[in-house]
């Protein structure tokens, strides 16, 4: 309530800008207390040139991170795991420092480095070389200990994959289960998130989607369809499955407070601020927006899609927008525009 009315024309335009700036298509959904808006542009396959449209699933990539950090919140809720405890307590002998805290790892303060540098400094080849494999969670943080830490434990913001890949082994660990289970058990389900998956190793998105294009890195060069991957790279860093729909209902609940106690969602909230517009908590981002309205979720970057998915403080407003490409700097800048028609409404004459 007293938010600006969302700016549905300029919605649109911010997607045509981003097709226009070399996305093959884009879609973008608004949640309002109850009202929906949804805009669409180009095409959600180029092949036959289907257009987008906005029930169509997609990769969330790094949306991930808020699913992972829920779980394990929802642990400590239990009393299962202690944000402060060194990650070594539950993962003896894992990392090379006991004073590496779980809470380092969800707000990115570990100091562990992220092996995804290294991976992709070659966009293309470095994606054909991963798109099939299948890794385990200890190959990719032994990739990360091959490299000094980045900060002392807890001294500095740093942002890295290896973080919620070890998320993802404490919730294995403390649970007995498959994060794809954990997941299902307790967000997709009770959420009733119908085309949100967690597939890992399989390859395919199931259902209706976007295929997403690799932008390659030498100009002029073609796009790569990069739809099928396993995104074991990445796993409970970026491996889930979603679309607009159900990012706005996840990320409502959580923000209205269905998913974790009053406490547990303070702290998930707490923020280290990483630039003028920018600060992370658990899992979880805080964009400031230019009318002064400040909404939390997170962004993804997974090879061929970009998303954007944020809510209001109270989950009263969600969006979700999504643009099929990746590697393109200028699309992703442009795509953060679907905050400001979202959140603020009209930009002021
Ligand atoms: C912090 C980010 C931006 S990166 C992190 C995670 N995505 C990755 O780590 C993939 C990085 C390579 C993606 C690839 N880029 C290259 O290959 C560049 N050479 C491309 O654009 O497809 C995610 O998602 N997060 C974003 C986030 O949280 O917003």
């Amino acid at each position: 309530a007293g938010l600006p009315k969302p700016d549905p024309a300029g919605l649109a335009r911010v997607l045509r800008s981003a097709v226009d700036q070399g996305a093959p298509g884009a879609l973008a959904r608004i949640d309002d207390h109850g009202t929906t808006y949804t805009a669409t542009h180009g095409f959600a396959d180029r092949g036959t040139r289907r257009a987008m449209a906005a029930g169509d699933r997609f990769r969330v990539g790094s949306v991930t991170k808020t699913f992972s950090a829920v779980v394990l919140l929802q642990l400590v809720d239990e009393h299962k795991l202690s944000l402060d405890a060194p990650v070594n307590r539950y993962l003896p002998g894992l990392l090379p420092d006991d004073r590496i805290t779980v809470r380092h790892l969800l707000s990115h303060r570990s100091g562990l480095y992220d092996y995804t540098n290294d991976m992709f400094a070659n966009s293309v080849p470095g994606f054909e070389a991963v798109r099939n494999k299948v890794f385990t969670y200890r190959e990719l943080v032994a990739l990360s200990l091959k490299h000094p830490r980045t900060n002392a434990p807890g001294a500095a913001y740093s942002y890295s994959n290896t973080n919620f890949v070890v998320a993802g082994m404490l919730i294995e660990k403390l649970t007995g289960h498959s994060v794809a289970t954990e997941y299902r058990k307790r967000v997709f389900e009770p959420l009733k998130l119908a085309d949100t998956f967690y597939v890992h190793p399989d390859t395919r998105i199931p259902g209706v989607h976007a295929h997403g294009y690799l932008t390659p890195d030498k100009a002029g060069d073609p796009l790569v369809d990069a739809t099928d991957q396993t995104v074991s790279w990445a796993q409970s860093a970026g491996a889930v499955i979603s679309s607009a729909r159900d990012l706005d209902t996840f990320y409502g609940a959580l923000l209205g407070g269905r998913l974790l106690s009053p406490a547990r969602l303070a702290e998930m909230e707490k923020t280290t601020r990483v630039n003028a517009t920018t600060a992370y908590g658990l899992g979880l981002r805080r964009r400031d927006l230019s009318c002064g309205v400040s909404v939390y979720g997170h962004t993804g970057t997974v090879q061929g899609y970009y998303t954007y998915a944020f809510a209001t403080k109270d989950g009263g407003r969600r969006m979700t927008a999504v643009a099929t490409t990746s590697n393109n700097g200028k699309v992703l800048d442009t795509l953060a525009g679907t905050l400001e028609s979202a959140f603020c409404g009209k930009p002021k004459k």
